[in-house]
């Protein structure tokens, strides 16, 4: 059993100071990319830019392909052991699928924050924080761990929740906490782009403000891409909006995208208005 050392100055300021340190923020790139399930094509060209320090949010209805076209973005489709896919993914310009470039640090690079909260639910909060240094083989000294674990904490806006109990475990927290238990995991390996697949389906309204408010937070130093059904969220959130839609059977395909105010109140396309404003989907 470990214990936290409380730091000498608990990182909890109402604005937290810049950090001299921070890399700067990253964009991302999807070019041309298509996607497929043995057979069955699922995306067809896909582009889109994801910029730096902004949240790009991907609506559309079920089975269009944000899933799998989030999944590409931080190579966890080639998991699937039917998959392929054709395109290109750049991180600030470089390629994620660069065979020189190891699995593990594409996924340290892009991290994922998944529809179900997935804490180790026997593992302490403060391990559950820690797992990820574990599993990308990433050696801290106990002190910086300590300062990693309060400062992930913080930015995911549970550390007063949980700061007097950090050796409890992880799966004695609500569903709200457990996400942003997870948001910390992600946080605590620096990634640099932070993926969210549907990341409040599972919460209550109250939980579910918490973890946007976390997301406006964390926007200042990881670019942000969410999939989400909930149109007002896409629009609370959000800077900018992809609509995606896989019509009569066909591969999913971006039908807009841009501006997020723009996108829900002058949208180009009839189709998207149609999805924004409830008409289907
Ligand atoms: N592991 C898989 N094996 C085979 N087909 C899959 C797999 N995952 C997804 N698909 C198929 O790929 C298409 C796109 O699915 P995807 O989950 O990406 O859509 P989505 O827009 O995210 O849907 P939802 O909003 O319901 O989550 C669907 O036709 C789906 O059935």
């Amino acid at each position: 059993m470990t214990t936290l050392q409380q730091p000498a100055q608990p990182a909890q300021p109402a604005q937290p100071p810049a950090d001299p340190a921070a890399r700067p923020l990253a964009e991302l790139e999807a070019r041309d990319i298509s996607a497929w399930f043995g057979q069955h094509k699922v995306l067809d060209r896909v582009s889109l830019v994801m910029p730096a320090g902004g949240i790009t949010a991907l609506i559309g209805p079920s089975g269009c392909g944000k899933s799998t076209f989030l999944r590409i973005l931080n190579r966890m489709h080639e998991l699937v052991p039917s998959a392929a896919l054709a395109g290109e993914v750049l991180l600030d310009g470089t390629d994620l699928y660069d065979p020189a470039r190891r699995l593990i640090d594409a996924r340290r690079a892009v991290g994922m924050v998944f529809q179900k909260p997935n804490p180790f639910p026997a593992m302490s909060i403060r391990d559950n924080v820690l797992a990820g240094l574990r599993l990308t083989g990433t050696k801290a000294a106990r002190a910086d761990k300590d300062a990693l674990v309060a400062s992930c904490l913080t930015k995911a806006g549970l550390w007063n929740e949980v700061k007097d109990r950090l050796d409890d475990p992880g799966g004695g927290l609500s569903g709200g906490q457990q996400q942003r238990l997870c948001i910390a995991r992600s946080l605590a390996i620096k990634p640099r782009v932070l993926l969210m697949d549907e990341p409040c389906s599972a919460l209550d309204p109250t939980s579910t403000r918490v973890i946007e408010e976390t997301m406006l937070e964390l926007a200042r130093e990881v670019t942000i891409v969410i999939v989400t059904h909930n149109m007002q969220q896409a629009a609370r959130v959000s800077d900018q909006c992809a609509f995606f839609l896989a019509s009569h059977g066909t591969p999913g395909v971006i039908v807009e995208h841009g501006d997020t105010t723009a996108m829900f109140g002058s949208p180009r396309d009839q189709r998207t208005s149609d999805y924004v404003n409830g008409r289907f989907g």
